[in-house]
């Protein structure tokens, strides 16, 4: 899974659900959506409804699944009116897999619905009238609804059949379970990602000793594919504290005992990185082997990404963005609408390995980054030196324990402001932000409630919305992604 820093003081989530039993099914119709384009279904109790799969216009049978004082969360039982928009999904593993539960909207619709959720969002948080909201509203940033994923990680469920395909799953999670879709098809993956999954998996499924490998993941690079396959020690004290190993031992599992990849296994992948002319990682718990170069190392192997005709090294553990078309996109309109100056100074909070960082460092005075994880700081410090950026500071900090009263190093005056925090939003350094006097704030943000709840706090500060749109980097989920542009 993608590094991504993680505070050590977790927000608890508040749930209050009851049981169902007492309201059991019921009949509504389909009003409009929430933010992640649930239905909100009319009910004879009272309460609001959110039903997952349905489109507005539809009359709906509804289970209640849970319920508090005001909230009903439903599935749906049946669908007894259809809406003329609904159309068949494309992958043959929707109904199971718990990745992209959207497909039965067009890629028009989805991007319409989460344009106009955000935009009500927005216009009711900061008291928007409808000419205000228009004037400030921008065109979404899209990309194709499938093939879009440059990125993915699947895993792996050996069972306990001694031959035959079925003795391997490697896919997705279903949904809200545990249980491993086993991929013939993923629509939304760059289709080399696809082709080298399914091949891969023939290939493990002849190795005696491939049951130690617990997930896959891979990328679609400019120049190459990747993929990196971990190796899990079954009797490493780590990999049972972790769970992460099969769950019960399985008999003719051959346990990998020592800190290195079993012979047999490694032959199998060199063999298969060179036929498949891709570049390849065997990953031991934190060591990595580059399986063609014969290249061991502790530190993470680097794999590459472009935009802005700049180039990006990370590794297989820090957080990149998957869609590399929106992301194209995403940069481009962030230089457009922040408007960065060889004048300017310019702080890039949240900054990862420098995706926004060094786009800004090529056309400002100065760029500051600040990140969660170390290794991601180290990382952006070595691409800003791989691209003869000269004009990049980056430091490690949580952001969200920020305490004024002992100002971090990389709190100094500042022109502009970029910030592009993970779901939990920037609450804590957002008292901070206005007293840096930054003339204009780019927020770009995964979490449309939280960007709200921050974006408030400034406005409250004297700074007004100028621009505003939704980024949909995950066509056919119900992940929304929004860009804002504050000025004093
Ligand atoms: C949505 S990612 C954006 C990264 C980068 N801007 C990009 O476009 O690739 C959010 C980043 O914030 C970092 N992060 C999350 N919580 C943090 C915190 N409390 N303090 C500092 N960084 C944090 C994550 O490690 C991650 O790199």
């Amino acid at each position: 899974m993608a590094r991504i820093f993680k505070p050590s003081k977790q927000l608890k989530s508040r749930k209050h659900a009851s049981s169902s039993k007492q309201l059991g099914h019921f009949i509504g119709h389909v009003d409009k959506y929430d933010l992640q384009l649930k239905g909100i279904v009319s009910n004879p109790h009272n309460k609001v409804a959110f039903v997952p799969g349905v489109m507005v216009g539809e009359k709906v049978k509804v289970n209640a699944v849970s319920y508090t004082d005001k909230v009903i969360q439903g599935e749906i039982v049946d669908i007894l009116k259809a809406s003329e928009k609904r159309i068949k999904p494309q992958c043959g593993h929707f109904e199971k897999c718990g990745g992209c539960q959207l497909q039965y909207m067009s890629n028009e619709q989805q991007t319409l619905e989460k344009s106009f959720a955000l935009q009500q969002l927005l216009a009711k948080a900061c008291n928007l009238n409808q000419s205000q909201s228009e004037d400030i509203w921008q065109a979404p940033v899209e990309s194709d609804a499938f093939g879009y994923r440059r990125a993915a990680r699947l895993v792996t469920w050996w069972s306990d059949k001694p031959t035959g395909d079925e003795r391997l799953q490697l896919g997705f999670r279903e949904e809200k379970s545990k249980q491993v879709v086993d991929i013939k098809e993923c629509p939304v993956l760059a289709p080399d990602l696809v082709d080298v999954a399914l091949k891969l998996k023939a290939t493990l499924l002849k190795v005696e000793t491939a049951t130690s490998v617990t997930h896959i993941q891979l990328f679609s690079l400019p120049n190459y594919t990747a993929v990196v396959v971990r190796i899990t020690d079954p009797q490493s004290s780590r990999a049972k504290h972790k769970g992460k190993v099969v769950k019960t031992p399985l008999e003719g599992i051959t346990p990998v005992t020592t800190h290195s990849i079993p012979t047999s296994l490694k032959e199998a992948l060199v063999d298969f990185a060179e036929q498949q002319d891709i570049h390849l990682i065997a990953e031991l718990d934190d060591q990595q082997f580059d399986v063609l170069r014969a290249h061991l190392s502790a530190n993470q192997l680097q794999l590459q990404y472009q935009a802005d005709q700049l180039k990006f090294d990370f590794t297989a553990k820090d957080f990149i963005q998957v869609n590399a078309e929106v992301n194209d996109k995403m940069i481009a309109q962030a230089m457009d609408w922040l408007n960065p100056s060889s004048e300017d100074t310019i702080l890039d909070l949240f900054s990862g390995v420098g995706n926004f960082t060094l786009p800004l460092a090529k056309r400002a005075k100065h760029v500051i980054g600040v990140e969660g994880v170390f290794n991601m700081v180290k990382q952006l410090k070595h691409n800003a030196e791989l691209n003869g950026l000269t004009s990049v500071e980056a430091y490690q900090a949580d952001l969200s324990q920020f305490d004024e009263k002992r100002p971090p190093k990389w709190l100094k005056p500042i022109d502009k402001l970029l910030l592009d925090p993970a779901r939990d939003g920037a609450f804590a350094v957002m008292q901070t932000i206005p007293k840096l006097k930054p003339k204009q704030i780019l927020y770009i943000s995964c979490n449309p409630t939280t960007m709200v709840r921050d974006i408030k706090l400034l406005i409250s500060a004297g700074y007004q919305l100028k621009k505003a749109g939704i980024l949909n980097m995950f066509p056919n989920t119900s992940h929304v992604e929004a860009m804002v542009l504050l000025e004093k």
